[in-house]
């Protein structure tokens, strides 16, 4: 097996890294009847697995899932999830030669392992499923020929997933169908099938290809949505702690205030979070993340050139060959920094604190939100593609870390974000040493000023800066079509 990606000629490379179309909501008219009455098989019931299969299920599908036999033998937490939640469970050799759709849902690392075993006992001109392409780009699997290959990756952590469509609505999801394996024709009707099962088609579906996700998943995940936001809270804290702001407020506003400001991100853009701060504030905001942005670009550009050339998931999958020694190693040590050990005060902050002592979370999150989009963007990623991975995606992320600081997070996201988002931030620590020295409590742990003092001039220059950004333009487009599809919903 070799990477797929790097076979393709460059036009292939462009035209494929370019799909990206975002589907009208009559596209979805068919709803889930392309896959109505199909036996649907999961592989593994982790964090997709569960939560996909319990949102298909609720939209009619028949859905079960196939689990190792150590797995059942040992009532491991896949088994638990999956018979507490009530589904048939069965062995490889129970369910997947009657399934007309297989789901693989194990960790990628899992991926060639788990594919060679179940698809000889796959049925002829049944379809193969992923929600991550790595295994088909990075390594190059190849699937036999009568078998259709599709993906339906949900751009968020599975909890999210099932949260979203408990709400009515969904996740923004990319849909692809592999070139090599379309033999019937069939695989759009059945990808889209499955995006209106899992909630997808409700918050916007992008008809990909399995070369664009990679490629921006993984840019996303390492940058701005994991990556940045543990550097940025690791150093954040202990800059509070050592200018002596108490650290069980410190951690406090860390772990609540991503959270907090990416919601306003959320639902109105940069331009909104950046709003939310005074109008000196902001100005300070806007110098500090031009210097982050001039600071990290060359690393956020070394992640997107390692993982276009294929250099990112070699050395990883050096590291899975390697008993995950490195992974490990870096999740233990993320679990010893003292702001994950340090508990938060019962002190309550309100949701304006959070803004008005956290000018410099929300620096980041400018910073790191426009490098990646820039990235992206850069490299052949389409807009709408890059909006989801960078902007749309860093509060559903944040969501976890509001749960359980950094652990959370990482436990929930993919062990290939994961570590990714380590590789990132053990480079992008030193990088900021020199600015890091700059900082004092005025942009992170207290107000940065009690006047409201501006200069027009600067003001209307900056907001000119920030609500011209390519991100806000195509996010104002984005955002607009999310709200309308939630509109015909409760309708
Ligand atoms: N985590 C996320 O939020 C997102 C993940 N994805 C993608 O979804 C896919 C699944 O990831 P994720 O949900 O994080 O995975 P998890 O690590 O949460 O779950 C993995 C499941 O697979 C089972 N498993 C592990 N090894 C094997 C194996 N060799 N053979 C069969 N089953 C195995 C495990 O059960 P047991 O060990 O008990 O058998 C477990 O139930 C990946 O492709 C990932 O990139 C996409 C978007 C977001
Ligand atoms: C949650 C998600 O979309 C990630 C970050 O891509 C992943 O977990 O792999
Ligand atoms: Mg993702
Ligand atoms: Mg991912």
């Amino acid at each position: 097996m070799s990477n797929y990606f790097n076979t393709l000629t460059l036009r292939e490379k462009l035209e494929q890294l370019g799909k990206c179309r975002f589907m009208d909501a009559s596209e979805f008219e068919d709803g889930v009847s392309a896959l109505k009455g199909k036996k649907i098989v999961i592989v593994g019931c982790g964090a997709q697995g569960l939560n996909q299969g319990l949102n298909m299920r609720d939209s009619g599908l028949d859905i079960s899932y196939a689990l190792r036999q150590a797995a059942i033998d040992q009532k491991r937490q896949s088994f638990k999830n999956a018979t507490s939640n009530d589904f048939k469970v069965g062995n490889y050799e129970d369910l997947i030669p009657s399934a007309d759709l297989v789901l693989n849902l194990t960790p990628d690392k899992q991926h060639t392992n788990a594919v060679n075993t179940v698809m000889p006992l796959m049925k002829k001109g049944a379809t193969l499923s992923y929600s991550h392409g790595f295994n088909i780009v990075e390594e190059g699997m190849k699937i036999r020929k009568d078998l259709t290959v599709i993906m339906v990756a949900p751009k968020c952590p599975g909890s999210e997933v099932r949260e979203e469509y408990k709400r009515g609505f969904g996740v923004p999801t990319l849909i692809a169908v592999h070139p090599e394996n379309d033999p019937e024709n069939k695989g759009w009707e059945q990808a889209k099938a499955y995006a209106v099962g899992t909630g997808g088609d409700r918050a916007g579906v992008l008809a990909s290809s399995f070369v664009a996700e990679v490629k921006s998943d993984l840019m996303g995940e390492q940058t701005i949505l994991c990556g940045l936001l543990q550097t940025g809270a690791i150093l954040s804290f202990d800059k509070m702690v050592e200018k002596g702001i108490e650290p069980g407020y410190a951690a406090k506003l860390i772990q609540y205030g991503w959270e907090t400001v990416t919601e306003a991100l959320k639902h109105g853009g940069i331009t909104n979070m950046m709003d939310r701060l005074s109008n000196p504030a902001k100005v300070e905001a806007f110098r500090i993340s031009e210097e982050l942005k001039d600071i990290m670009r060359p690393l956020f550009q070394k992640h997107m050139d390692d993982i276009m050339t294929g250099h990112f998931s070699k050395t990883m999958m050096e590291d899975w060959a390697n008993d995950d020694v490195n992974l490990l190693k870096w999740r233990a040590a993320t679990g010893e920094t003292a702001f994950e050990k340090q508990e938060i005060t019962s002190d309550e902050i309100s949701e304006q604190e959070y803004f008005d002592h956290g000018t410099l979370l929300v620096a980041f999150v400018r910073a790191g939100v426009e490098l990646a989009f820039e990235a992206m963007t850069e490299s052949g990623i389409i807009e709408a593609s890059a909006y989801y991975e960078s902007l749309h995606e860093t509060p559903l992320i944040a969501n976890t870390i509001a749960r359980m600081k950094l652990a959370e997070m990482n436990r929930v996201i993919s062990d290939t974000a994961e570590y990714g988002c380590y590789l990132f931030d053990h480079a992008c620590k030193p990088l900021l040493t020199d600015f890091m020295k700059t900082v004092d409590t005025n942009i992170i742990g207290k107000k940065f000023t009690d006047s409201n003092e501006v200069d027009n001039q600067e003001l209307i220059r900056i907001n000119s800066i920030i609500r011209n950004h390519p991100v806000e333009k195509v996010g104002a487009k984005l955002r607009a079509s999310m709200t309308a599809m939630k509109v015909i919903k409760s309708a």
